[in-house]
């Protein structure tokens, strides 16, 4: 009998087919004036304590229908970035990997996974902000993310 996976092997599979980003590479591309779709895949909790400016958030747990027309969870921006750069957020870099390979499958080519997700982001002094757009200093936003991991997401 094959062995059971686990969660990292899970997530290193993922990452040999989804190609990271890391978070000062995203820093420059936004600065350059590219327009990558940022997807935020965490939970709706996570998303409200804070996240990325400009970036849309779908739950992993709803992702493959919201990327297709016709569900209740349909996220049109999404349906529409088929052929776009789409770069995938979650807390440490491992949803967002695990979320890359359905998308993949569905069609969109250009996924990336942010790499260290938003703890990296953070580190490399990315800005964060609230669920009404209040930006968030650095201690802050780690202080967030943190209380986040509590909640089962480390
Ligand atoms: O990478 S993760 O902490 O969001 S599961």
């Amino acid at each position: 009998m094959t062995r059971p996976m686990t969660y990292q092997t899970l997530v290193d599979e993922a990452l040999q087919q989804v190609p990271e980003v890391f978070p000062c590479e995203l820093m420059e591309a936004l600065e350059a004036g590219e327009r990558p779709l940022l997807l935020d895949v965490r939970e709706p909790d996570e998303f409200r304590a804070l996240h990325i400016p400009g970036s849309l958030h779908v739950p992993r747990g709803v992702l493959e229908p919201a990327a297709e027309e016709g569900y209740e969870e349909t996220e049109p921006e999404l349906v529409a970035a088929r052929d776009r750069v789409v770069i995938l957020i979650c807390r440490s870099g491992r949803r967002s990997a695990l979320a890359g390979v359905n998308l993949q499958r569905m069609g969109f080519a250009r996924v990336r996974s942010l790499k260290l997700g938003l703890k990296g982001w953070n580190a490399d002094g990315g800005p964060l902000q609230d669920h009404e757009d209040r930006p968030l200093d650095d201690d802050e936003a780690e202080a967030r993310l943190d209380a986040g991991a509590e909640g089962g997401a480390r």
